[in-house]
């Protein structure tokens, strides 16, 4: 009998291990995919905070560190919440206190229904779809099932037939009823071999393993590392984090093996209400505790007690080096062993306990909490995945007064939209009645605005007016013309940038990119190339690093390997332009892009690269640090990918280019044409610049070089180096006030939208600038001879010489 325990907690120890990791893979999976792009946790609460706090204040408050344990706790509370649940079943209705049997059965049995429907919903509305959207659903499936498989195994391995729910579940059972009737213990074998003085300390805190919580074994496994994940999340990433924290904390309450698992067999053991309150709370806040000292000793010394937990935490950070496909790999494997112990171990046992009727109500109960649960998280924070955001913005026909609940990821503020359009100078607010584009009304993109900048010809028609937008993103060009900033920078400062493309056929198009960007201000231009293109480009510029790396011959590994070289020295990288569509240039592209991520870079998908992700979206999806840039045909087959219903001749680019940055998981993408529609799923801007009626080749990769150098600058701005006072700048966002005719319209700019604003302007009055100059003759070649002098009077710096 006891070799039969010994075995069934060791299986009971490597399912509890697994689901522990799952978690903790789940939130490292999202972070992956989000860590990057988004707003780390310290500077959105530093951009709260100091606008009420003094600067010191609001940087202590807003450590990282210190955010994320509150968010901890928040997420671990959620088991206090559970005890709360329990005491009020107990006490206030009475299931399961009164002594019989049959109610303290049922209540047993209902919970493990519950937590089945719970874990199933989670399985197919979370892990599968997550795991789907990177690797495909055929794969996903595939690796459930190894899941199925590997649950299989574990039983077939660590549990003989003896093993039974009855057996398990009847020591639970026991206990409840030993407690909660006072009468003496019932003769089980397992409670005869218990000492009695034993039995008050001694709780069994889930259904299968037996937790002695005054030891320290006990204590160290009451202290779980659910909100682990939330904590490494929040370390990231704001939203995320506080997101996760609310669905866990939801999700600890109806779970068994989190509150309830606690409190029943507490209150079983003939704790006082206040001892099971206070043993919920200090579960939550142990955990809480325990992780904030775990990160504070980084893994630096792992010590034997802490090997269990050791384990989950190693995946943690470990983790995010293994690459989004594993982790979907897994996160499916998973899926399918959540799903065996749902089928397998907690709904048989919720049957026997509670019946089936009751049992298959309590599982849908299960799934439709869980279903409120994250649907509130959801409609209050958004939704960190990207395959159901637009079913959400059509499932919910919100009233557009609930704008201001919608925490933007980039915004600090989000201001209600205005009533009507109004239109001023040349900027036209778009939100609500009246407007001609009435389909972009708020109804539709409750989160999103829309701005378009009026034809910037001006009232005079001399094109001088410059967009607030495009303004705005002067403050992070580096100001050579200050010599007290441009003194102290040094090479490399003002931009690095990868061009990855380049193929036999066409070595135009990536010096294109690269001359543009180092013609708008970046200071290093590399580029890696198929090596029949190499010769051409240096030979079209000196100023050019060319990398004749992706070369056939070469085992792609060693070509991964140089080319990372690289990435660890860049701040941008633009992949796609003249990279054609040959699958070996194509797969060292996807790799590339992948180790890009890792590395937080922003990276500029043009050309070929945009046709890599209509083939794979998830090689970006997700990436807040991405930045597409197709034209009308290259946009039409991403549309066609994405399911996202899109006809030129309809003339609804905003609404097509907001949802396909949606689907694609909120990365920015700006539309070139007529009018550069840009957004970045939370905001659309349109910019109507004039350009020029030519329509030579390479204008869109000067684009992507000229986008490239403004997000080097983002970063470069972000880490103080174009500020006098060389101090950090937490911000990524910018708030812009566009003039109405009544009022001051606030919206917030993430990086990204300024970037390709800048750009946009930037290109198009070149375009018009070198089609004066040559008219029908003009070629991009002009346009990259002629944007240094655009790019000084569109910001400004037309007296730079004067002062230099
Ligand atoms: N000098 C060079 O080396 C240049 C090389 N380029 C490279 O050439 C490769 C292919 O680019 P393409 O733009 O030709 O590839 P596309 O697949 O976009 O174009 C393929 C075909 O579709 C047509 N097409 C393009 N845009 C369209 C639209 N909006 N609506 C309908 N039809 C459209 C094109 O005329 C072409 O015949 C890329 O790698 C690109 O970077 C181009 O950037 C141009 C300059
Ligand atoms: N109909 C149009 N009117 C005005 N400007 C346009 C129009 N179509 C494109 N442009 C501008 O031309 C530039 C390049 O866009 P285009 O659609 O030619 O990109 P592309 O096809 O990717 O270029 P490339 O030839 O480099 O691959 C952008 O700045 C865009 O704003």
């Amino acid at each position: 009998m006891q070799g039969m325990t010994a075995t069934i907690k060791a299986n009971n120890a490597n399912l509890k291990l697994m689901g522990a990791q799952h978690e903790t893979i789940n939130r490292c999976v999202k972070n992956f995919q989000i860590v990057a792009g988004r707003m780390a946790i310290n500077e959105v609460v530093f951009a709260l905070l100091s606008k009420t706090l003094s600067g010191e204040t609001a940087t202590a408050l807003s450590d990282t560190r210190v955010v994320a344990f509150v968010l901890s706790v928040i997420a671990s509370l959620g088991t206090f919440l559970g005890g709360l649940v329990t005491l009020f079943l107990v006490r206030v209705i009475g299931i399961g206190g009164d002594g019989t049997s049959g109610t303290s059965g049922t209540l047993v049995g209902v919970l493990q229904a519950f937590s089945a429907g719970v874990m199933l919903y989670m399985t197919f509305m979370d892990l599968v779809p997550e795991a789907s959207a990177e690797i495909g659903s055929r794969e996903t499936m595939l690796y459930f099932f190894v899941g199925v498989g590997i649950f299989g195994l574990l039983e077939a391995v660590f549990l003989d037939d003896s093993h039974s729910h009855a057996d398990t579940h009847d020591n639970l059972h026991d206990h409840i009823l030993e407690k909660s009737s006072s009468q003496p213990p019932k003769k089980s074998k397992k409670s005869r071999s218990r000492s009695p003085s034993k039995t008050k300390q001694t709780i069994k805190a889930d259904k299968h393993e037996t937790v002695d919580i005054t030891s320290e074994k006990g204590k160290k496994q009451l202290l779980r590392t659910k909100g682990l994940g939330v904590y490494l999340s929040a370390l990231s990433d704001a939203r995320l984090g506080l997101q996760l924290a609310i669905a866990i904390c939801l999700h600890n309450i109806p779970l068994m093996q989190e509150g309830m698992a606690v409190a029943i067999p507490l209150y079983a053991a003939g704790g006082s209400s206040f001892y099971v309150l206070g043993m919920t709370f200090a579960n939550g806040l142990g955990e809480a505790t325990f992780m904030h000292q775990m990160t504070s000793i980084q893994l630096k010394r792992t010590t034997k007690t802490a090997e269990p937990i050791g384990v989950i935490i190693g995946v943690a950070f470990f983790g995010s080096y293994l690459t989004p496909s594993v982790l979907s790999r897994s996160l499916a494997v998973v899926g399918g062993i959540m799903c065996c112990i749902s089928i397998h171990e907690l709904q048989p046992t919720a049957i026997r306990y509670a019946g089936q009727s009751r049992a298959s109500a309590s599982l849908f109960a299960g799934m439709f909490v869980v279903f409120c649960a994250l649907e509130a998280v959801t409609e209050y924070f958004g939704h960190p995945h990207s395959h159901s955001e637009i079913d959400h913005s059509h499932l919910h026909n919100r009233n557009s007064n609930h704008h201001h609940q919608h925490i933007a990821s980039d915004s600090i503020v989000n201001k209600v939209p205005k009533e009507r359009a109004v239109e001023k100078e040349s900027n036209i607010v778009w939100s609500g009645d009246g407007d001609s584009s009435s389909d972009l009304k708020s109804e539709k993109f409750p989160t999103a605005k829309f701005v378009r900048k009026g034809s910037l010809a001006g009232e005079d028609g001399t094109n001088s007016h410059v967009p607030s937008i495009v303004k705005a993103a002067s403050s992070r060009i580096p100001p050579l013309n200050d010599p007290a900033v441009s003194a102290a920078l040094r090479k490399g400062q003002s931009g690095r940038i990868l061009v990855v493309g380049g193929s036999e056929e066409y070595s135009g198009a990536p010096f294109y990119a690269g001359i543009a960007a180092l013609r708008t201000g970046a200071d290093i231009c590399h580029i890696a190339c198929h090596p029949l293109s190499s010769a051409a480009i240096k030979t079209y510029s000196a100023d050019l690093i060319v990398h004749p790396l992706i070369d056939p011959t070469i085992p792609i590994d060693q070509i991964i390997l140089d080319v990372i070289d690289i990435l660890k020295r860049v701040h941008v990288i633009i992949v796609g332009p003249g990279l054609s569509r040959n699958a070996f240039m194509q797969e060292v592209a996807t790799r590339i892009i992948e180790h890009a991520r890792e590395l937080g870079l922003y990276i500029v998908l043009d050309a070929d690269g945009l046709f890599l992700v209509q083939e794979k979206p998830s090689v970006i999806s997700g990436y807040r640090k991405a930045v597409l840039t197709p034209n009308s045909g290259e946009f039409m087959r991403l549309c066609d990918k994405m399911n996202i219903p899109f006809s030129p001749l309809a003339k609804k680019e905003e609404e097509a280019v907001l949802a396909l940055s949606k689907s694609l998981g909120k990365v920015t993408v700006i539309l070139k044409g007529h009018n550069d529609v840009i957004s970045d799923g939370q905001l659309c801007v349109s910019i109507s610049e004039t350009g020029s009626p030519r329509r030579c080749g390479g204008q869109g990769d000067l684009l992507s070089g000229v986008i490239a150098t403004f997000l080097g600058w983002m970063k470069g701005f972000q880490e103080g180096l174009y500020s006098r006072d060389g101090k950090v700048r937490h911000e990524n966002a910018i708030t812009i006030d566009l003039q109405s005719d009544s009022a001051v319209e606030s919206v917030d700019v993430s990086s990204e939208i300024l970037a390709c604003a800048s750009g946009s302007v930037l290109l198009k009055r070149t375009s018009r600038r070198a089609f004066d100059m040559k008219g029908r003759s003009m070629t991009a070649t002009v346009m990259a001879d002629t944007l240094g002098q655009v790019f000084s009077e569109v910001f400004d710096e037309a007296d730079f010489k004067k002062r230099n």
